[in-house]
Parts: structure tokens; sequence; C-alpha cells
């Protein structure tokens, strides 16, 4: 069975679901994205820290950029499902969400359902209302989402069937992630617990660490304050690297700077290939990457840096599958 669906078009709604699933590094087959539109006016010289944005967006040149990058994932047999195709409730919020576009940050998609984020108020504020709905008319269940009206969990990183990575990060409250890390050890066998200083460079996990392959990452270990592995039973400090070595992960680290320029925030197509703006790694890591065998299918970014985002980030990846042999 393939990723799409069943002989429909682009532009409508199926009840009958679609496959998902993104634990194993496999092709990336899959994607729900929003183009942004004309919710980006709402932004101004005023209130774009308001709204999380590095600068005011030129707008046609940001919206010009989000097209090119669907088409660069769509040339590489992406399919790309367009949130507004799925969404009839809540249309009136696209509209007030200039941060929608980073959908990545909104929901993980494990084989058992959506990982649904809680996100924080007020400029992110209700998006997982809105990719819930767009979730639901995909036919993608839920597996997890936040009850409690206190607190803001914006997302975690799958690195397989048995391993879940959540980073503590401005982003999370600490009784957001106790709950989530109780509640997802009964359906994956641990949890990589990192607390990271609480600063906008660090926002989210995917901008300390990312799998590249099943055996490589790429990392900005500074970052990494305090780092634990919990189990149903047990919860133990770990040296995060070493830890992952002997799970047969090898890591390289980034530099101060290029972790400011979103180096560990990336999209694989499959293991050993990405997705990746121009801009993010330094010549010594694309060496090391290159030595390494690893394919970088770049991108330049300029209108679409004033949202803050990586590629990574404009990008929920629904389903991944291994190529049987
Ligand atoms: N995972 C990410 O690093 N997402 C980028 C989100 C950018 C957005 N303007 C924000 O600050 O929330």
């Amino acid at each position: 069975m393939g990723c799409e669906i069943n002989g429909l078009g682009r532009a409508r709604k199926t009840r009958s679901g679609i496959d998902y699933g993104c634990e194993e590094l496999g092709r990336l087959k899959s994607v729900l994205m929003h183009t942004p539109g004309e919710e980006l006016s709402l932004l101004n010289e005023l209130n774009y820290k308001h709204w999380l944005y590095d600068k005011v967006p030129e707008i046609s040149g940001y919206i010009k950029e989000h097209r090119n990058y669907q088409e660069l994932l769509e040339s590489n047999g992406v399919r790309v499902y367009e949130l507004e195709d799925y969404v009839d409730e809540n249309t009136g919020l696209i509209k007030k969400m200039p941060n929608l576009t980073f959908l990545h940050d909104t929901a993980v998609i494990s084989g058992k359902g959506a990982i649904l984020s809680r996100m924080r108020p007020p400029a992110r504020e209700k998006e997982e209302v809105v990719v819930k709905e767009a979730l639901n008319n995909l036919g993608i269940p839920i597996l997890s989402e936040f009850n409690g009206d206190e607190g803001f969990f914006e997302g975690c990183l799958l690195l397989s069937k048995e391993t879940v990575f959540v980073a503590d990060t401005e982003r999370h409250t600490y009784p957001f992630i106790r709950e989530f890390v109780s509640n997802i050890l009964k359906e994956f066998s641990e949890v990589i617990y990192v607390r990271v200083p609480k600063a906008r460079r660090y926002m989210h996990p995917d901008t300390v660490f990312n799998r590249i392959r099943e055996d490589l990452a790429l990392a900005y270990l500074p970052a990494f304050e305090e780092s634990c592995l919990f189990t149903e039973d047990s919860g133990e400090k770990i040296d995060f690297k070493a830890f992952m070595r002997e799970k047969g992960m090898e890591i390289i680290s980034v530099s101060d700077s290029e972790q400011s320029r979103l180096a560990c925030s990336f999209v694989p197509l499959e293991s050993g290939t990405i997705f990746h703006y121009d801009t993010a790694l330094d010549q010594k890591t694309r060496k090391d990457l290159e030595n390494e065998g690893i394919e970088i299918i770049s991108f330049h970014p300029d209108a679409l840096l004033a949202g803050g985002g990586s590629l990574r980030c404009h990008t929920l990846r629904l389903c991944r599958r291994k190529i049987k042999n």
C-alpha cells in the first residue's frame, strides 16, 4: 500500500485514510504543509517579535520560496498534502496564525498515530486545533494530546520504534513533559530527556539534535545541560553522546555559529540524504558529511529566514517507509 489517498486529488478530503508513521528512517513518502497566505500580512515592524519572527517577511518572496521547497519535495517523489484542503471548521483560525506554516512543531506522526503538541500562547496558541482537524480528515488518529489548561509542549523527536527524544526548552513546561513522558512510555520503551538553555535559539528539539542516518546524527552538545533516560520503571542520568554511541549512532558536532543557523534542523529524504538550507553548515561539516557518504540536497533561503525556521520546521512528515528488497 502506498501513502497516497486512493484516486483522490489534492483538493479533496478523505476519510479513507492514508499510510502514516515516521519512526523508522525510511524514504519520506508524504508530508503535510501549509502554504502561508494572508496571515503573513498581520506582521509589521511593531509586532514581528511578538509573532516570533526575526523580521517582517517580504511576503511574495516568502510564499514563492515556500512553493519552491514544495516543488523540490515533489520532484523527489514526496507527496505534499496542503493543510487547507483538510480544514473546514477552523479556516478562520488559519488567517490569524502567522506561524502555522511551521507545522513540524505542532505534531509528530508515529505509526500508532499523531503526538499532538500544545502550542505556547499567545503567538502560537491553538495551532494544534487546526492541525488536529486536518489529521482527523486525513484519517490519522491522535495517539497523544494534552488536556490540561496551564502549560505547553512544542514537540518531540521519534528516533526509532522504541525511542522518543524530548527536549526541555523555552517551549515546554515541565509538568507537561512529566505527563508526556509517563503517557508515552505506554507506547514506546524509552524516552531520552534533555534539558537545554531556555533561549530562542534552542526553542525546539531539532535545534540541537537530528538524525541523518540510523548510525549518524548532528548535534550541538554544549546545549545538553542534563540528559536522562526514562523507561517505565527507571530514570537515570546519561552521557548523551556515549549512550548514542552504544546504540550504534555517532554524532557529528556542529559549531555555535552553525547551530544558530539551524544546522541540526533538516529533513532526511531517506537515510543518508537530507534537504537542508545551503546557509546552515560550514565547509568543514559539509566535508565531514561528504566523507560519510551523506548527500545534501541544498535549498537557498532568503525571504524564508524572516520566520526563524528551517525547512524541517515547514514540514510535518506524515509517512516514511523503508524500501523492501
Ligand atoms: N522547529 C523550529 O525551530 N521551528 C521554528 C519555528 C519558528 C517560529 N517563528 C517560532 O518561533 O515558533
